[in-house]
Order: C-alpha cells, then sequence, then structure tokens
C-alpha cells in the first residue's frame, strides 16, 4: 500500500521541553487511524507537524512521497479541527457559502459560482447528509451538523487525506454517532485516508482501524483488532 504519510525518525519539542523523541511511523493511503494519548502528550503537536504548522527539530516527514518542505499540494490535506463550530445564530452565510468558500481559488473570491461548482458544492452536502440543509445560515444548524459542513468543506477540496482534531467535542451522542458514520462511509466507500484526534479512547476505538497511541514521547501504532489491543495494553499505556 503507498504510505501518504511517513515520520522518519522525527523529533520536536517546545523551546527546551521534547515532546516527541525519534518517531518513525507510517501512514497508508486508506488508513482510518485514531491518534490517542493522554492529556499533553502531544496529539496536537503531531498534526501540527503534518499539516506545517511546527517543523521537525530532527528527522524529517513526507507528504504523499514528497518531503514536506517542499511540497505545495496543500489542497490535497483537508483539516477540521474543534473550532470550526462556532458559528453564532445570526452568522451571515449559509451552508452552501460556507462550502463554496474551500472553492475560492477556483471561482475566484467574490466571483459569482458557476452551475458546475454548485453541483460539486450540493454532491458533497449530500455525502455528509446535508442537503437539505443547503440554503440554512450556518449559525442555525446544531454543533454536530455545523461539523458535518466543515466536512463538506473540507471535501470540496478532493482532499487524499482528511484530518480531524477533537471534531466531536461539545457534540451530543446522537451527534457523535451520526458524525462517525459519515467519517466511516467516507473511509470505506470512498477510501478516503482519515486522521483523528481524540482524547476519548473508547469511542476513538469503537470507530477506527488502527491506533496510534502517543506517551513518554513516543508513539505506538496498532491495529484495532481484539488481538492487537486488549485491556493490559490499554493499561500498561494509560496507567488505568
Ligand atoms: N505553543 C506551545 N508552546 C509551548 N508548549 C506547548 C505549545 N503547544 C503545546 N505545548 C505543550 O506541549 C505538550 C503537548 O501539547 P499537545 O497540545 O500536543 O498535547 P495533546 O496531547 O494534544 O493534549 P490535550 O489532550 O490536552 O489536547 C503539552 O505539554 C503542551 O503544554
Amino acid at each position: 500500500m503507498d504510505k501518504v504519510i511517513k515520520f522518519k525518525n522525527v523529533s520536536f519539542g517546545y523551546e527546551d521541553k521534547t515532546i516527541l523523541e525519534e518517531i518513525n511511523f507510517n501512514i497508508e493511503q486508506g488508513d482510518y487511524i485514531g491518534i490517542v494519548g493522554p492529556n499533553g502528550a502531544g496529539k496536537s503537536t503531531m498534526l501540527k507537524l503534518i499539516i506545517n504548522q511546527v517543523s521537525p527539530i530532527k528527522g524529517n516527514i513526507e507528504l504523499l512521497g514528497n518531503d514536506i518542505k517542499n511540497f505545495n499540494k496543500w489542497e490535497k490535506i483537508g483539516y477540521v479541527n474543534q473550532k470550526s463550530n462556532s458559528f453564532t445564530s445570526s452568522f451571515p452565510a449559509t451552508v452552501t457559502e460556507v462550502v463554496s468558500m474551500n472553492l475560492s481559488s477556483k471561482i475566484g473570491l467574490f466571483k459569482h459560482i458557476k452551475k458546475h461548482h454548485l453541483d460539486e458544492v450540493y454532491k458533497v452536502l449530500k455525502l455528509v447528509g446535508l442537503y437539505e440543509y443547503k440554503d440554512r445560515l450556518i449559525g442555525s444548524l446544531s454543533g454536530g451538523q455545523q461539523q458535518k459542513v466543515f466536512i463538506a468543506r473540507a471535501l470540496i477540496k478532493s482532499p487524499k487525506i482528511l484530518i480531524l482534531d477533537e471534531p466531536t467535542v461539545g457534540i451530543d451522542v446522537n451527534g457523535q454517532k451520526e458524525f462517525y458514520e459519515i467519517l466511516n462511509k467516507l473511509n470505506s466507500k470512498l477510501g478516503l485516508t482519515i486522521i483523528i484526534v481524540s482524547h476519548d479512547l473508547f469511542i476513538v476505538k469503537k470507530e477506527v482501524k488502527k491506533i496510534a497511541f502517543i506517551k513518554d514521547k513516543k508513539v505506538k501504532v496498532m491495529k484495532n483488532t481484539k488481538d492487537d489491543i486488549n485491556n493490559d495494553i490499554l493499561i500498561d499505556l494509560f496507567d488505568m
């Protein structure tokens, strides 16, 4: 399988504090991987390394076969974070407009959206089950629905990898269930590679195919099967 992300001997720290040390791991095309670990372990830092918000102190990262330092296909990396769903009810943009904004490089800012662009927007809204909300103001949607709009917004660029940082914080149980159903569909039907950071191991464990545990500056990746991840391993990893 193609490796879409490679960490080669990567170390990173803030000031004099090392957060990740000599990390080697790969994410393959079509993976659905949860990054978990105790508070402050370095989960968000790992994502920041992948989206080039911070750079390794040692080692290097490859994205879609390119050294991250020369990588320029950022439209292939979709990103949804936990703060996306914070529109107030009077925010003056419809669901269609919020998704189309991510097409501005194709359409041109402030230009009228063409029919084929609108068709693309409707297609991704259908994928996330929100087509009938297309003309609603974004702020009138629930937190869970707003997060689905942000998935659609990422999907409009046809990403190869979708990265989500704690995307279901503050979303009720039903909203979370629907959200994970969509991720599952995107992974199993469209083969999208998905990386999700969560502090909630037990929710993520129900959903993903692989888990990357971060603890003591190291990352351990395991297949999410009964054999690979049993209670002893969890107790050891999380000091439970
Ligand atoms: N910009 C920064 N400057 C200095 N230290 C930072 C910075 N960002 C994060 N840290 C520290 O780096 C460590 C890892 O942070 P990170 O946010 O990656 O952890 P996390 O596993 O995502 O945590 P949480 O589950 O609490 O969100 C923490 O000790 C944090 O305080």
